[in-house]
Order: structure tokens, then sequence, then C-alpha cells
């Protein structure tokens, strides 16, 4: 019913963590694999391990989420170990998101990727709002194109990019041929809407501490955004490059939006935060009756079919 074709991975429901949301640790990680998630992806990696910013750095309202983490995690190591260790018992190929700092340590650090016994898909995070000074690297279309160009000459496994939201339709069409040029397993979009500002009123403040306030934007808030971007890429893009759906990803009808917009596989981050690994069962369940209800049995009837007006 939900199954959905994935390169040459076939997984049993699109449903996964965004990175950077309940994969920090080996406890998070266990329980998104013995969750209803067809599969999980490891928080970006950076060379070295990181603290990030300063606390509070997350904060939840009724519609979703503002964070400036800054890229806190435990270092390539600690997730490499883990997922040497996971796929000797588990089949089903996992994510391994590798963000990066600089152009430098991004190749050194796919290249011990490359070198090692890793077996599941690699995504690279192109898109961090949060680390102070540093702009998002796929704003910047020359740099980006360098550095898939020199990923590509030595990286031989699936490999996919994590981009930011785009607002232009020009720039879909010149990100969407700067990848086309590349062989790419998939493209996932959206990273948060970055920089975005919630004010807390009673207090007169700004809700988190990094950047004064500023931070990536997730949750219902980006969820136009996010299905134009995954539309547009779908529509863009070689068909061998599978689109990966994120943003304001609550219900089973939010999940069917983003399948109809043509992706293939989904994660949730900001509802997975509030409501923990059981998100992944409801979801499931609201978009098979969704499904049932249309008379759909397969994803395949009715992916990417997103009718326009003649
Ligand atoms: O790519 C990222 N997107 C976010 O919204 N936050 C994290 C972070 O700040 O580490 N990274």
């Amino acid at each position: 019913m939900l199954e959905t074709a994935f390169q040459d991975y076939t997984f049993q429901s699109p449903l996964m963590n965004a990175s950077g949301v309940h994969c920090m640790t080996t406890e998070e990680l266990n329980e998104l694999a013995n969750s209803k998630a067809g599969t999980f992806v490891t928080k970006s990696v950076t060379k070295q391990k990181r603290q990030g910013n300063p606390e509070p750095r997350y904060y939840e309202t009724d519609f979703g989420s503002i964070n400036s983490m800054g890229l806190p995690n435990l270092g390539f190591d600690y997730y490499l170990d883990y997922l040497k260790k996971h796929q000797k018992i588990a089949s089903t190929p996992v994510f391994f998101s590798v963000a990066s700092m600089n152009m430098q340590d991004n190749i050194e650090t796919l290249k011990r990727l490359e070198d090692s016994e890793f077996r599941g898909f690699t995504e690279l995070n192109l898109s961090c709002p949060n680390v102070p000074g540093k702009p998002q690297v796929a704003y910047d279309f020359e740099t980006t194109e360098k550095i898939l160009t020199e990923v590509f000459s030595f990286f031989t496994k699936p490999l996919g990019v994590k981009l930011p939201p785009y607002f232009d339709l020009v720039h879909f069409d010149q990100m969407a041929t700067i990848l086309n040029k590349f062989p790419l397993a998939f493209v996932n979009s959206i990273n948060s809407v970055g920089n975005g500002l919630i004010v807390d009123t009673e207090k007169e403040q700004v809700v988190i501490k990094p950047k004064e306030g500023f931070g990536g934007i997730g949750g219902q808030y980006i969820k136009p955004t996010a299905l134009a971007n995954v539309r547009a890429f779908y529509l863009r893009l070689n068909p061998s490059i599978q689109i990966i759906g994120t943003g304001g990803i609550t219900s089973g009808q939010d999940a069917f939006e983003h399948l109809l917009c043509g992706a293939s596989m989904l994660q949730i981050g900001t509802q997975l935060y509030k409501e923990g690994t059981s998100v992944f069962s409801r979801v499931l369940s609201e978009l098979e009756a969704i499904m049932d209800a249309k008379g759909y049995s397969r994803i395949e009837q009715f992916r990417g079919n997103l009718k326009t007006f003649e």
C-alpha cells in the first residue's frame, strides 16, 4: 500500500525524520529505527563534533518552530560507528547527513565516507541557515556547482543534496540546470526557511538567543513554500533524481500533498519534535485513509500527478 521506490530500493513507508530532529544520539536513532518510519537520517555531521549555538536555540508555536541550533553534533566517527553496527542487523538503507563548515572539511568527510563500509544514502546539507557568519551554500550557485563537481570526482555511493527554499522561478531554473549535470540520487527540498523571527509580545523579546533571535522556520508556516520547491524541482530535474519532500508535514493530508507534487520520500521535522515517533504511525494511517477514500491502492497511482488549470 505505502511502499515507495527510491533508487534501487523500496521503502515500506515513505516517512522518515528530517535531519536534526530526534537523530542526535544512538538512543534517538534506535527509536527511529524501531518506529513506523521507513528509514531515518542522522543529524548533519561536521568534521569535528560541535556544541552548536547557545541556548535557548529552539522554540515552538502552534504553527511551527524556529531554531538556530548551529549544527551541534557528536562528530563523524560517532555516527559512522552507529551506522556500521546498524547495517549489520538491518537491511533497510539509512541516510547519513553531512554538513559543510567549509569546502575542504566537506571533501575530507565525504572521502572518509566513500572509503568506509557505509552502504546507505548520503545527504549533503548545503543549506544550514544557522552558523553565524556562514551563508547558505546553496544560495551561491557557482560554489554549489564547484562543490558537486569536486564531490562527484571521487564519491561513488548514492548521494543527494538538502536544499534551502528558493522563491524565484529563475532560481529554480538555474539550480535545476546545475543539479541535472550530476548523478544525484535525490534532492531534498526544503530545509527550514532561513532567518525568520518570532516575537514574545508578553516579554517584548525574541524567543531564541543566537543571532539576535533570527532562525530557521519550520512547521505549518512553511508548507506552501515546501510544496512549491518539491513541485518546481520535480518538474525540472531528470527523472533519475528523486525528490524528498520536507516542510510542514503534520498530517496524512500534508503527506498526500507532498506526494501529489512529486515527492518520493517524506521527512518530518517540527511535528516529530512536538509529537515524538508516534507521529509516523498517525500520519501513515491518515494517508492510507485518504488513499482509500480516493480509490488509490498505491502511491505510484497519484505521485506527481498534480493538475493545473487548462
Ligand atoms: O541545516 C540545518 N537546518 C536547520 O534548520 N537547523 C540546523 C542547525 O542549526 O544545526 N541545520
